[in-house]
């Protein structure tokens, strides 16, 4: 296959998948009328332009590529045939065998992205089953290019572990930034201030790792070296188990992705 000439998102209504839709179109990967996007109840209000149907095998009929977008809970639910074309699923938890049998198609990616695609700016590694072909993994990097970074990887529990990693991963900034802002405003500061301080740091943070060719280890040494008050709050919020929660958080995610797919 070239180009793709037309792509479907079903649960397009979606967080993700009105982040990847939009990316799409964005991109010019297709134009609107060749994307077509599944919901289940009222149509939402975006890209007008775009084919909307409640019919999801419709939707595959009309598509060269077929993403899935819909939560976990709702997979079992899904009966459409894509017969043998492209589909990428973009759900937590499915493995590729379990994707290739219900959608009847050999051509698989299990990619997971994060929320972060609603600036295209996410994370995206990926895997493709035995079938998928060299032109469907340049179709794959374009797409998920154009919603931020993407790694293809080598194994499905490369993809279990990233799902807590960097597919849960923009909530544990948010909520350490969620943990400062409440500090901030229980000594008294102004919530205005609070939130866009803190949101400039993370920005300015992110920034400055993704600019810094050390690793993250180098930056916080340096810091602890220089024994000022980021000292002083680093040592106290180790101290208090801040590593560990972090690796307890991974776990969790982990194992409930894992679960996850067994339970479906
Ligand atoms: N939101 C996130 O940060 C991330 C989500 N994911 C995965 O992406 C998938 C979608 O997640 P979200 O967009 O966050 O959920 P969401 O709940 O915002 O979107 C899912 C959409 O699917 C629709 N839907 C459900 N069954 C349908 C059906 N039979 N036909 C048509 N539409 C149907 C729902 O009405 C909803 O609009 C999930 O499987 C999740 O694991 C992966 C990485 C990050
Ligand atoms: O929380 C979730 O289950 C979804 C999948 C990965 C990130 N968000």
């Amino acid at each position: 296959m070239g180009e793709p000439l037309s792509i479907g998102i079903v649960g397009g209504g979606g967080w993700l998948g009105r982040a990847f839709a939009e990316a799409i179109i964005d991109a010019q990967i297709v134009p609107p009328e060749q994307l077509t996007l599944s919901h289940r109840s009222g149509q939402p209000g975006f890209l007008p332009s775009a084919t909307w149907t409640r019919n999801n095998q419709e939707l595959v009929d009309r598509s060269d590529v077929v993403i899935v977008s819909v939560r976990p809970q709702d997979w079992p639910a899904i009966e459409i045939s894509a017969h043998g074309k492209l589909a990428m699923s973009v759900m937590a938890g499915i493995p590729l065998d379990q994707l290739a049998k219900r959608l009847k198609t050999d051509r698989i990616v299990r990619a997971l992205p994060n929320a972060a695609a609603e600036v295209r700016n996410s994370y995206t590694p990926w895997i493709g089953s035995q079938g998928v072909t060299a032109d469907d993994r340049n179709v794959v990097r374009r797409i998920l290019e154009a919603c931020g970074a993407a790694d293809e990887v080598k194994s499905e529990a490369d993809i279990d572990y990233l799902t807590g990693l960097t597919g849960s991963g923009p909530a544990f900034p948010a909520l350490l930034a969620m943990a400062m802002i409440d500090d901030a405003v229980s000594r008294g500061m102004n919530p205005d201030i609070a939130r866009r301080g803190v949101s400039a740091v993370l920005v300015g943070t992110g920034k400055l790792l993704e600019a810094r060719a050390e690793n993250p280890k180098d930056i916080v040494q340096t810091f602890v070296d220089y024994r000022g008050t980021t000292a002083a709050a680093i040592e106290a919020m180790r101290a208090a188990g801040f590593e560990a929660a972090v690796r307890e958080g991974l776990a969790a995610a982990l194992w409930k992705s894992v679960t996850m797919g067994q339970a479906t």
